[in-house]
């Protein structure tokens, strides 16, 4: 029986994170890949130039349509943008019960760039997270959510124990926006285990999108009936993977390379 994922995200015109990314990560878990369009950003390698938002309405009427008729087996949030959005997304998932559910709170790029306003981050925090099966801050989300500042791993322990507290059932603090070996390191917590999983750092400046590439790798892993912490081990070896394959398009950072068993070695 083929499993269904849903991503709850925006759009990278560029093709390399958000939906895109997502449905491509669905497609190698042959996971059959549904989207609720949150909104539509024109962006490159090399930033975001402008970001025109749907209505809260026409992103639950997507998600409703999919979930009605078709069904999900596992959901993922991605770049939700505003109040307005993040509320009625909040209540859909809800209302409709689509878990497991894996919450990226996209709320800061790696590169440091604001990708939602300032109300937003507090009713995703209030109304989203605690829904989370899990939930996957990188660097600047984890120091938002958790006051504390990154620069170890012990801070980025303590950040997953600390922002567990706010109600998801587990926590990846990511390690991409880290410095040196800590680049290839995520801190889990799930209130009674605390997990290191560590792969090696990938030496390329083309990163584009590994974080909405590895939290649609979990939700697709979630939707085949993997365990929550099997998940998370599967998604990072799959990112690690995709970040050896990563394409140098454009003038700035990359994509990985989704479809990495079909593309020649790229690897320096
Ligand atoms: N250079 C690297 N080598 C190995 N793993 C990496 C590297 N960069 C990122 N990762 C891994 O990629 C995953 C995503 O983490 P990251 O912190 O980059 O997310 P993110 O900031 O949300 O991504 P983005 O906003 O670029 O989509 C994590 O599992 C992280 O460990
Ligand atoms: C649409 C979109 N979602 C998420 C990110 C974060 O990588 C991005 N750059 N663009």
């Amino acid at each position: 029986m083929t499993k269904k994922a849903l991503t709850i995200a925006g759009s990278d015109s560029g093709g390399g994170a958000g939906i895109q990314a997502d449905l491509r990560t669905f497609s190698f878990h042959c996971v059959h890949g549904m989207s609720a369009v949150t909104c539509v950003t024109a962006q490159n390698t090399q930033g975001v130039s402008r970001v025109d938002a749907l209505s809260p309405e026409a992103v639950t009427a997507q998600v409703r349509a999919v979930v009605t008729d078709i069904g999900v087996d596992g959901t993922k949030t991605g770049m939700l943008l505003n109040e307005g959005i993040i509320e009625a997304v909040a209540e859909v998932v809800q209302e409709l019960g689509i878990y497991p559910l894996v919450v990226d709170p996209v709320m800061v790029s790696r590169t440091g760039a604001q990708l939602i306003d300032d109300r937003a981050i507090a009713t995703l925090t209030s109304c989203l997270l605690p829904q989370a099966t899990i939930l996957t801050p990188n660097r600047y989300e984890a120091q938002i959510l958790s006051g504390l500042e990154l620069n170890n791993l012990a801070d980025m322990k303590q950040a997953a124990q600390k922002i567990h507290q706010l109600g998801s059932k587990a926590v990846l603090v990511k390690g991409g926006g880290m410095t040196g070996a800590l680049k290839g390191v995520d801190v889990w917590f799930d209130g009674d285990t605390l997990t290191v999983f560590k792969t090696e750092t990938v030496a390329t400046p083309h990163t584009h999108g590994t974080g909405c590439t590895l939290s649609a790798a979990i939700a697709a892993q979630l939707a085949l009936g993997a365990s929550p912490s099997d998940a998370v081990e599967q998604g990072k070896n799959y990112v690690t993977q995709a970040l050896h394959y990563a394409i140098p398009l454009g003038q700035g950072t990359g994509p990985v390379g989704h479809f990495f068993p079909l593309l020649p070695d790229l690897a320096p």
